[in-house]
């Protein structure tokens, strides 16, 4: 379980979050949206430890999450982060490598075999087995995404989170993806935080959905508030006024059909 309690996040004078508490079960998958620059990024990367709060807490199973990455948490962003001069399959087992190398140093014999065996696995799964021995730049922008889903995933997280993933893909490509990650969502019973700009991929995916939202505002000093999480929505039992409204925050110039992707 995750507790999220009176959590605040500052730059300097530019408050980012504000006063944030809430509790995600294991399993859940949450997706999250607000408009741009309201610190979504700010909070996967505190979920991460890439980032620490300014106030409050954040725990994972009543302890606080450690100050950096480790293996209980994987993320994959926007804009993949493989390693160019790496195989398909040398990345995935570097991610391995790396979480080991504190402790073990480089891994070789039975463990390594045992590791690129894992990684080919995974790689089958998530539909790359063909492409093992390409490198990154002879794979389309969907493979590459699947790459860096393999690569979270090889470390076996508890929680992923994923920072507009799909963002930059075809949307026959995104439904392949859609349809990739609710099953490994499911098999590896993983809790999910997901930011999206899309709506209706944050209604498709999500078991809860939340919306970030600069409440107050100040003109003379913009950086004075911070954003709320002014929705917090059990995806399937949402009232239609209540939905106007979140496309009005998530979407105030063009409003988005809700439940394309159905
Ligand atoms: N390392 C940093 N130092 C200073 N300010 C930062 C830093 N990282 C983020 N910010 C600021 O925090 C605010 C929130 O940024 P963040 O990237 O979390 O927003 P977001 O909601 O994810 O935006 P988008 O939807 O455009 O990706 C922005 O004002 C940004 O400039």
């Amino acid at each position: 379980m995750i507790k999220i309690n009176k959590l605040w996040k500052e730059y300097g004078d530019n408050v980012v979050l504000e006063d944030i508490s809430k509790t995600v079960a294991d399993g859940e998958f949450v997706t999250l949206v607000g408009t741009s620059g309201c610190g979504k990024s700010t909070f996967l990367k505190m979920l991460l430890g890439m980032e620490t709060a300014s106030r409050g807490e954040l725990l994972i199973d009543d302890k606080p999450i450690p100050g950096e990455p480790d293996q209980s948490r994987g993320i994959v962003f926007q804009q993949y982060s493989v390693f160019p001069h790496l195989s398909v399959l040398e990345n995935v087992m570097i991610a391995r490598e790396f979480e080991r190398s504190a402790l073990l140093g480089k891994l070789f014999g039975v463990a390594k075999r045992k590791v690129r065996e894992e990684a080919q696995a995974l790689l089958e799964k998530v539909g790359l087995g063909p492409a093992v021995s390409k490198y990154p730049h002879e794979l389309s922008g969907g493979m590459r995404q699947r790459l860096a889903i393999a690569q979270a995933l090889i470390r076996k997280p508890r929680v992923l989170l994923l920072d507009e993933p799909f963002g930059a893909l075809d949307p026959g490509i995104r439904a392949d993806m859609h349809k990739l990650i609710l099953e490994l969502w499911r098999e590896h019973q993983l809790t999910v935080f997901m930011v999206t700009h899309d709506l209706s991929e944050g209604f498709y995916l999500g078991t809860r959905l939340w919306v970030f939202d600069k409440v107050r505002h100040d003109p003379q000093a913009p950086g004075a508030w911070g954003a709320k999480i002014t929705y917090d929505l059990t995806v399937g039992e949402i009232p239609s006024d209540t939905l106007a409204k979140v496309q009005k925050i998530t979407s105030p110039e063009e409003q988005q059909e809700v439940g394309e992707l159905t």
